[in-house]
């Protein structure tokens, strides 16, 4: 580890400081950002169901485990991520012998023999799980996302995972994870379904705060005020997933990059960037009592799982460090406070 200071230090007093990653990242110029930078990670694909439990009767440790040892190796926290979602999950977890969907009791069982299997590899090494992925509906007048876990299991599976992460181990902080957590309706949808699994007295320890925002969204009264309903539950909150696209959201663009669109990295969106980052940072240490962590998704602008979400080949700039992995404008922003 380097003399010179880091997020992670100048955060100190705050919360830790994550990353996700790939095994490949652990190694070289990224492996040596990581270890300057973060004091946690989180394995950005390697755990997700698909990847890690890609036949019912296979697991795939390999990758998951490299991630783990990275952490232990050099005393990083980790993040699992993710025990029950409707994406990059095997679709076998669905069906029977015959290709037909199954039933709502071989789900279950199916999900609690996953989440037992893979809870249990990690534990003592992973402190908290995204123990349910993006249960909520983008639709405005849908409560639940109408997802094969939901089509199947209606609301149960998410109550269950979470009893059946905690039975695996009880000393795991068990998160529900979404993204567009700051945006009123899916923040009132999120609260309630938070809310419903506090009544139904299963475990629940905190809300994660995707953060995959621009440097148009959210304002700093939305994060405010999602912070505060969010907390006052009772539960943690984290920002999970944190980057700051150079463009606008649009969840429902699928097109490749127009050939007229430049995708440089323009001065004018460096500066809103700079300014976005400045409130972000600024409201997170706000709240250094509810907040226990702040993750940024992928390391530099050399990879960003934006380059092709949602405009394929459309270059994105979210994170802190550039291509060449040094800190850019708005890394000074986020330190200078101290
Ligand atoms: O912002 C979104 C908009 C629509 C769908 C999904 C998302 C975010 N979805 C996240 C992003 C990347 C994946 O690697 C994470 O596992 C997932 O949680």
């Amino acid at each position: 580890a380097s003399s010179e200071k880091g997020l992670k230090d100048y955060y100190s007093d705050y919360f830790p400081i994550g990353v996700a990653v790939s095994p490949r990242a652990l190694q070289g110029e990224s492996g040596e950002l990581i270890l300057k930078q973060f004091n946690s990670m989180t394995p950005e694909n390697v755990m997700k169901m698909g990847p890690i439990h890609p036949e019912e009767n296979r697991y795939n440790w390999e990758y998951a485990d490299q991630v783990a040892d990275f952490a232990v190796e050099h005393n990083l926290k980790l993040r699992g991520h993710a025990l029950c979602w409707h994406n990059q999950a095997g679709d076998w977890i669905f069906k029977d012998e015959n290709g037909d969907q199954v039933s709502k009791e071989v789900l279950l069982q199916r999900l609690k023999d996953h989440i037992t299997t893979v809870v249990q590899r990690y534990k003592g090494k992973i402190y908290a799980w995204d123990v349910v992925n993006e249960a909520i509906s983008d639709k405005e007048d849908e409560f639940l996302r109408d997802s094969p876990w939901y089509q199947i299991c209606g609301e149960d599976f998410i109550i269950k995972a979470f009893e059946y992460a905690h039975e695996a181990d009880p000393d795991l902080k068990l998160f529900y994870n979404d993204y567009s957590a700051v945006h009123p309706i899916k923040r009132d949808k999120i609260y309630k379904l938070v809310k419903m699994i506090q009544d139904a007295g299963v475990p629940i320890h905190g809300v994660g705060i995707q953060g995959h925002f621009s440097i148009y969204e959210p304002t700093e009264q939305e994060l405010r005020d999602a912070i505060e309903k969010y907390a006052s539950l009772g539960v943690e909150v984290q920002i999970t997933e944190l980057d700051v696209s150079v463009y606008h959201k649009e969840h429902s663009r699928r097109d490749p990059l127009p050939k007229d669109e430049d995708d440089a990295f323009k001065p004018e969106q460096e500066q809103k960037q700079i300014e976005q980052y400045d409130m972000l940072f600024r409201v997170f240490r706000d709240y250094k009592d509810t907040l226990t962590g702040v993750t940024f998704w992928n390391i530099s602008d050399r990879y960003s799982w934006l380059d092709n979400f949602p405009v394929r080949g459309r270059k994105n700039y979210p994170l802190l460090f550039n291509e060449e992995l040094q800190p850019k404008k708005a890394y000074y922003k986020v330190i200078e406070f101290k």
